[in-house]
């Protein structure tokens, strides 16, 4: 047999089969499939690492699940989850090990690189990341007056600051509620200023999150904070009292004038979206301390060692990875929505957003050859109900199927009156709409005036999963993090690419680089971009 890699995933027999079974299928639907199986909703669902997954509202028969296993396995799915397990470069275009998985493993289970165990020193940097955490909530930590830090405001983009605030967001019902906690990203000023207008500099602390420390919009967020506290505090000494850097480029983070002392470091086998969990996430450990950090880091493990040791059949993200891949690649769903019944998730969608679009969204194989199929879709979503409100019209009557994600919990956190039964029956009330819909018959039997039906039916045969946990803690948080990763890391096997690399991203800043001195004035020299940027370039230079 030949290896999957080494042919297109079109031209495989078991891709074909299920193009065939999809062509018989695809006119069933969800009410047709419930009514033929009333074990339907037992036989489609699925608990792993302390997480429900009901992946019954999906358009798949027993069939269907069977031919995507088949997929997997052609494509060496186990073999490629070893792979990264066991630190193989397998982040090709990079020349990178893809170890996440070890920023969350204990102590006791190391994971080697090269010859080193990486485990050991990411516990060195958490025990680092622990004591200065410390010291910051026991006043130890002085600014440069002699005042204790109350604020903390972290400077990152994309990884950098998509996690840490998302994080602080989804467990702020366990943070230091006395400190002030902001996240700075775009290179947009207002963005700094409104982060900072109220805080007093001699209380404040940032922390510069940047993967490489040359991240445009972070180190020019970095030089303006770097100018906010000096002109308030004078002192250049003052830099060392309140600024630290997470980083991996120990030289530049001297450059900024940033003592090593004060620097947490993560090895290069992190990729910037996967890194949260690293020393990335100080601005997290910071916020809800670190027993709650630790916590995070448990339940990240605990679903890596569910993706690593569960049959396929049984595994989550495995399960996850190819109801998307079967949607995207068959029904030819171009996005999936994330829909969190959770307040506190309300930044998940967009953390998500970057996980699995800036991993999976490639045109070519890891072989090199444009790919003949679709990778990644589109993800987006807001919490419910709020989106219920807003754009679920769409997805109730649109001429787009969007499959969805529905997250729950069984216990809020700030049991209100009956609020968290109508949170949830309304989670449960868009799963059955959307699959099952409302037929003209039904409209008929409610006595609806017959000009009105054709706008009232709802076709239904729209696709869900619900994912269901007990309540959202630190623990929790990390298990449907790693879930995800994992789901993203099993389509991207399968697409047979890089899912680890983001070389898309690179030519937009080149071009931005070349740019800003010709927006500063007219070099005399003329513009050599297409007719339309000198356009903007010239329209700007005459209205600035
Ligand atoms: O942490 P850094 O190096 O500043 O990079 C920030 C982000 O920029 C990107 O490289 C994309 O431009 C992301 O992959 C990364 O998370």
């Amino acid at each position: 047999m030949t290896s999957a890699n080494s042919v297109s995933l079109t031209s495989l027999s078991e891709w074909s089969e299920l193009s065939r079974h999809y062509e018989s299928i695809k006119k069933t639907n969800l009410r047709a499939l419930f009514d033929a199986d009333p074990s339907r909703a037992e036989t489609f669902s699925v608990q792993g690492a302390g997480l429900f997954l009901d992946y019954s509202k999906n358009r798949i028969t027993s069939e269907t699940f069977e031919k995507l296993l088949a997929l997997s396995k052609r494509c060496d799915l186990t073999g490629k989850i070893a792979a990264m397990f066991n630190g193989e470069k397998i982040n090709q275009t990079e020349k990178r090990a893809v170890l996440h998985i070890a920023l969350r493993a204990p102590s006791s289970q190391p994971v080697f690189l090269d010859g080193i165990d990486v485990v050991k020193e990411v516990h060195e940097t958490l025990s680092r990341m622990a004591t200065f955490v410390r010291r910051i909530h026991d006043g130890s930590w002085k600014g440069q007056t002699g005042k204790i830090i109350k604020n903390v405001v972290n400077i990152g983009i994309g990884g950098s600051d998509l996690g840490p605030v998302m994080a602080y967001e989804a467990l702020k019902f366990y943070s230091h509620r006395e400190m002030t906690f902001r996240f700075v990203s775009n290179i947009d000023g207002t963005d700094f200023v409104e982060a900072t207008r109220d805080l007093d500099p001699s209380e404040t602390l940032f922390i510069l999150s940047s993967k490489t420390f040359t991240t445009l919009e972070t180190m020019t967020n970095a030089s303006t904070a770097r100018d906010w506290l000096l002109s308030s505090l004078g002192s250049r000494e003052a830099i060392a009292r309140h600024f630290v850097a997470v980083s991996t480029n120990r030289a530049e983070v001297m450059k900024f004038g940033i003592d090593p002392e004060n620097m947490f470091g993560f090895g290069d086998w992190v990729g910037g979206r996967y890194s949260m969990d690293s020393a990335i996430g100080l601005s997290i450990m910071l916020a809800v301390g670190p027993v709650h950090f630790y916590e995070m880091l448990a339940g990240f493990h605990e679903m890596d060692e569910h993706f690593k040791k569960t049959p396929p059949e049984k595994n989550l993200p495995v399960i996850m990875g190819l109801l998307s891949l079967w949607e995207n690649n068959f029904f030819g769903s171009a996005t999936r929505g994330i829909f969190p019944y959770e307040q506190y998730l309300k930044r998940f969608p967009a953390y998500l957003q970057q996980l699995t679009m800036e991993s999976n969204g490639k045109h070519t194989t890891m072989t090199g050859n444009r790919v003949n199929y679709d990778t990644c879709p589109v993800i987006w979503g807001e919490p419910g109900t709020n989106g219920q409100h807003s754009f679920y019209q769409l997805i109730h009557q649109g001429t787009r199927i969007i499959p969805s994600d529905l997250i729950g919990f069984f216990h809020s956190l700030n049991p209100l009156g009956n609020h968290h039964q109508i949170l949830l029956a309304n989670m449960f009330a868009q799963s059955e709409a959307l699959a099952f819909g409302l037929s003209p018959e039904a409209l008929r039997k409610q006595g609806i005036a017959e000009e009105l039906i054709p706008h009232k039916v709802c076709e239904g045969n729209r696709p869900t999963n619900v994912i269901l946990a007990d309540r959202l803690t630190p623990a929790t948080l990390g298990k449907l993090v790693a879930l995800y990763e994992h789901s993203v890391f099993v389509q991207g096997a399968i697409w047979g690419i890089d899912s680890f690399d983001q070389w898309g991203v690179e030519l937009g800043k080149v071009l931005a680089q070349r740019i800003i001195p010709e927006l500063k004035e007219s070099t005399g020299k003329p513009l050599v971009h297409d007719s339309s940027t000198n356009a903007l370039i010239e329209l700007y230079r005459e209205k600035v």
